[in-house]
């Protein structure tokens, strides 16, 4: 089970140039959150203060009991190894094979026997569906091959905090969707706690439990996902319309002339650009493959937004009791979906909300990219889960948003 990751007050500078200030974000045990926001707010900076590679000046980054701002280097390195860290481009060794690249952590940071090795590398192979591809260097394959050898090294050591810096870079929407389901099958399977930083919306909407964005040195904001798509900040509706016109500028800041300016075309009736989709209009969240145990995050993240929703404004209120019910639909369709196949007496869990047809067999993807088919279906599906969700207390609550940043 993955461990929770508590940042308290923390601001990182290099030198005078002061990166963020006062952030204070909980990642909740076994949920996916993840992390949004421009070019250079930094978000990878982030990352690697919460594994302890860079040192914040001031603040606390609390892991399974642990102020990892403060340790000793024997104890950082024993909270290291609850890790698993998945960097922008991998990361992998370039004289390596990818077998010897994956393998690497297990001889690193244990005694196991080759043979032991050997067992655990292929099976994470396996799971990223680069069987066949083991002995291949990193230049001789793909981006999106790379980025899955990269998974697949970060998950060696059993992770319970998995940590991945834009899983979706340089990768097609189709790999990008793969590797979204891996991380959302792989959450169900070991419940390890995410973090994925992004500037993919598609992901932002479709599979974390929480997101939080950095923006001019602060976090913005972090909370449930629909707290931020439903989100009336004018940094937060630019930022997931792309669109050109609104505070976040080519650099950081827009100076009021720019901003003058940008308001006459507006007038003028020119865009900005950006998409005119509504991210108020909350999409399913991605849910685990057919065959897959339940995510127990997710009877756990319903209990803690349950608790808060009468802190958040109205519109993500009404955004997250219409997102749950949702799902509590699509759930009970797929049982009585997973009934009809399968006789009253089945007792094979099937994942929420699968709907049929939304995880298709690989074999239609061409290419020495395509994932194999055991990519689709990875193992230890199957494996019963006695979690089960509760539907959210969908009555009214006293609403008193505390959001005020939000209007
Ligand atoms: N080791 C370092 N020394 C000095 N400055 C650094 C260091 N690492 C990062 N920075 C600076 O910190 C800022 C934030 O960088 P970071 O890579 O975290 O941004 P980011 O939000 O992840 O950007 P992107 O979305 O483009 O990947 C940048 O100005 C970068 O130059």
């Amino acid at each position: 089970m993955g461990v929770e990751v508590s940042v308290e007050g923390l601001t990182k500078s290099f030198g005078s140039q002061n990166i963020w200030r006062d952030v204070s974000l909980t990642l909740p045990t076994g949920e996916v959150s993840a992390l949004l926001g421009p070019s250079g707010t930094g978000k990878s900076v982030f990352l690697k203060t919460l594994i302890g590679l860079l040192h914040p000046e001031q603040g606390s980054v609390v892991i399974d009991g642990t102020d990892i701002t403060q340790c000793s280097a024997k104890e950082l390195y024993e909270i290291r190894k609850l890790f698993g860290v998945l960097f922008q481009d991998g990361a992998l060794f370039g004289s390596m094979s990818l077998f010897d690249n994956i393998a690497f952590p297990l001889r690193e940071h244990t005694k196991k026997k080759e043979d032991e090795v050997r067992d655990i590398v292929m099976e994470k192979i396996d799971l990223v569906g680069l069987t066949g591809a083991e002995d291949k260097l990193p230049g001789e394959i793909s981006g999106g091959m790379r980025k899955r050898a990269g998974l697949a090294r970060a998950l060696v050591l059993d992770p319970q905090i998995i940590l991945c810096d834009e899983p979706d870079s340089g990768l097609d929407p189709v790999r990008t969707a793969y590797i979204s389901q891996l991380l959302i099958d792989i959450n169900a399977q070991i419940d390890a706690t995410i973090l994925i930083v992004t500037h993919n919306i598609n992901i932002a909407r479709t599979i974390p439990d929480n997101i939080g964005m950095l923006f001019r040195k602060e976090l913005v904001m972090f909370g449930p996902r629909e707290q931020l798509l439903t989100s009336e900040q004018p940094v937060v509706k630019q930022f997931l319309s792309g669109d050109r016109f609104g505070p976040i500028g080519m650099s950081e800041e827009k100076d009021s002339a720019v901003q003058a300016a940008e308001e006459a075309m507006q007038a003028a009736g020119i865009g900005g650009g950006g998409t005119k989709d509504d991210f108020s209009e909350i999409i399913a969240q991605v849910q685990p493959n057919p065959g897959m145990p339940e995510r127990k995050a997710v009877a756990r993240h319903r209990e803690r937004v349950h608790e808060m929703l009468h802190t958040l404004p109205p519109n993500a209120q009404e955004a997250i009791r219409r997102s749950m019910e949702e799902e509590d639909r699509m759930r009970a369709e797929a049982d009585a979906h997973a009934a009809d196949q399968n006789g009253d007496n089945n007792n094979v869990p099937v994942a929420a909300g699968q709907q049929s047809g939304e995880w298709t067999s690989a074999d239609d993807y061409a290419g020495n990219d395509a994932p194999t088919q055991s990519w689709s279906t990875p193992p230890g599906a199957g494996a019963a889960d006695n979690t089960t969700t509760q539907p959210i207390d969908t009555g009214r609550h006293v609403q008193q948003p505390t959001d005020g940043r939000s209007q």
